[in-house]
């Protein structure tokens, strides 16, 4: 087909894939005679949101993969990324280039997109907006929910019946080829002046060890578009411990390696799957590709079924929602969804109507005076710290020195690699909110926010909420043990040696309650367990556990009990307002059932 004259800039954010794209689809499908696929390389997004070395690191290599897989299409082609605000870059790239405009879109930074709408819509520029980080559009899954936040696995089902009986779209095939850039040579783009950058307040400052030189020009400091660099945005290669590796391409092998093991696919039960395996995990690792759009879920959806089908029609056992395969990818609708519904105060307990209020420690000073100064964009927000105590466990946890190795592992594991199994966030999410710590869920989420390589705002804020037992589940007599938890995935403690590896020689017998060991036996296996592990004490030494895990647990159950008693949710008059607190001076009363997990 011949092209036409038309000038199409695709603006790529969550969607670093050429496969199954719909916006994609739909912007070569006007057959354009010039196409430029940009990212925006977002001062909000590079300062405001907590970002570790290890997430930096995996978007760069989605960004390089894109960019080559662009290349190999037409060999002019790339990822252009452009160092600016999306609000102010593109309308001085539609200007200058002119043309229509095309996006992938979600429920994040849903004001952003809706000023960008606005500012093309003055320019006179055609916006064509697609839903493809998905399997259902989220807005409409809300809106067959009533108009209501999806809450259970049985509103997301019923909701998504309605709209195409259950069944995502099926997905797209990758395009085979890509019409030309523009002559960018001749385009004087040095006449496109940068706007300039606010870099403060810079959530990531701890992390960068050389200077910042993101915004040193519009096109990056080769003049060129290129993707940036680590050293780039200020971060020392060697401060990247994670093995996992970012692209569409390390994606799509990590699916076929998965979908190739038929039995593995077929019996897949997410509550049966070890929180302790590592080389190999034991869940797919999709998570990353989905948060950055590197593989499709609609595709992952499709090809699991082709498994399941055809293992069906020939009588094998296969399992089914919700704790198989599409069950775990419609528990991500079902947080896109009620994050749809109930907009920016998702993230939060202040303001947010679907979430319990208890008056845990550290909480955010909005809830803690009764006003909001949160940044709804961003979420962040400072806490107020009530009790030395409470601030002292949750910098433990956050360290993995906690005297308990079994989450010690785990958030070591967390720092190194930037990704958990999901009950091994249950254990760290239950431990320092309701089963431990008693801390908000909210200092949690902030820690993964920061840490974890597939951090996805609905998924991680509703994920917490679970698990401290604030919505979506109640069950808060139903605690993880630091103990028996872990001993009963992994009795020899391989992974507690591998992520604590003080520990190794440790006898198994001891190796979740390293405390009860005799000294001299400490000694024979070179640990001493002593102190909180914090400077000159590192070395041959584990810390003692940092409180008396079964009386903590008791003050919580007592605590929830009243909390749940009390009933309040986030966007109460009495949260709204501060008076919250005089309704939590009450008696405690014990709750009647309790029941920790083994
Ligand atoms: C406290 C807490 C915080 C979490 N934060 C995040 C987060 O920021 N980003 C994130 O993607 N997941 C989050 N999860 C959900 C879940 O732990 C991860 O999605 C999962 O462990 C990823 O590993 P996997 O790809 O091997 O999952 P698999 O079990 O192989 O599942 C396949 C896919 O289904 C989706 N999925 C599975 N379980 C869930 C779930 N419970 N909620 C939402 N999606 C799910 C993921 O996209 C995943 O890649 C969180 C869970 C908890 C308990």
């Amino acid at each position: 087909m011949p092209s036409s004259s038309k000038v199409v800039l695709y603006w790529h954010r969550t969607d670093l894939r050429l496969h199954d794209s719909p916006a994609l689809h739909a912007a070569l499908a006007l057959n354009p005679s010039t196409f430029i696929p940009v990212w925006t390389w977002d001062p909000h997004y590079v300062y405001r949101s907590r970002v570790g070395p290890n997430r930096w690191r995996f978007l760069l290599e989605c960004q390089s993969d894109l960019s080559k897989s662009y290349k190999k299409l037409n060999a002019k082609q790339k990822l252009w990324v452009v160092r600016e605000a999306p609000q102010t870059v593109l309308p001085k790239l539609w200007e200058a280039w002119g043309g229509n405009a095309f996006s992938d879109t979600d429920s994040y930074a849903r004001a952003r997109d809706e000023e960008v709408l606005q500012l093309a819509e003055k320019a006179g520029v055609e916006v064509i907006v697609k839903m493809g980080r998905n399997l259902f559009d989220p807005d409409e899954l809300a809106a067959k929910n009533g108009g209501k936040a999806t809450m259970s696995m049985s509103q997301v089902e019923k909701a998504a019946e309605k709209i195409n009986s259950g069944q995502p779209e099926k997905p797209l095939d990758a395009p085979q080829s890509i019409p030309d850039p523009w002559d960018w040579e001749k385009m004087k783009l040095d006449n496109i002046k940068q706007d300039g950058v606010e870099a403060e307040p810079d959530l990531n400052a701890d992390h960068r060890t050389s200077k910042d030189k993101q915004y040193t020009a519009i096109m990056g400091p080769k003049n060129d578009f290129g993707v940036p660099t680590l050293e780039e945005i200020g971060i020392q290669a060697s401060t990247v411990t994670t093995p996992h590796r970012g692209g569409e391409t390390e994606a799509l092998k990590l699916l076929s390696t998965s979908i190739k093991n038929e039995e593995y696919i077929g019996h897949f039960e997410k509550p049966k799957t070890s929180p302790a395996d590592f080389e190999p995990q034991s869940t797919t690792l999709l998570s990353p590709h989905h948060h950055f759009g590197t593989l499709s879920v609609r595709k992952v959806w499709w090809d699991v079924q082709e498994v399941l089908q055809k293992r069906k029609a020939e009588k094998k056992p296969t399992s089914s929602i919700p704790t198989n395969l599409p069950g775990q990818l419609l528990f991500r609708d079902m947080y896109f969804a009620a994050q749809a519904a109930v907009g920016p105060a998702f993230s939060t307990t202040y303001g947010n109507p679907v979430v319990r209020l208890v008056d845990w420690h550290l909480q955010s000073k909005n809830l803690a005076d009764g006003g909001s100064d949160v940044d709804t964009e961003t979420g962040d927000r400072d806490y107020s710290v009530d009790s030395a105590d409470a601030e002292e466990w949750f910098i433990r946890w956050k360290e993995g020195r906690t005297g308990f190795p079994w989450i010690d592992a785990l958030m070591r594991q967390l720092r190194q690699e930037g990704w958990i199994h999901h009950l091994g966030r249950h254990s760290v999410a239950c431990f320092l909110t309701r089963g431990g710590c008693y801390v908000s869920w909210e200092r949690g989420a902030e820690v993964f926010e920061e840490l974890l390589i597939d951090h996805e705002t609905a998924c991680n804020i509703g994920n917490w909420m679970w698990l401290s037992c604030t919505a979506f589940f109640s069950q808060f007599y139903r605690c993880y043990s630091p103990i028996a938890f872990g001993k009963k995935w992994d009795p020899e403690g391989h992974f507690v040696r591998k992520y604590c590896p003080e520990l190794a020689q440790f006898d198994k017998k001891f190796i979740y309650e390293p405390w009860k060991a005799p000294i001299a036996d400490q000694k024979k296996w070179g640990c001493r367990v002593t102190g909180d592990r914090t400077g000159s004490s590192e070395g041959q030494t584990y810390p003692k556990p940092m409180f008396d895990f079964d009386q903590r647990r008791q003050i919580c159950l007592d605590s929830m009990k009243n909390a749940y008693d009390v009933g309040l949710h986030g966007a109460d008059e009495e949260v709204m307002t501060g008076s919250w607190r005089e309704k939590f001076d009450v008696d405690e009363k014990p709750p009647k059932r309790q029941k920790t997990e083994k």
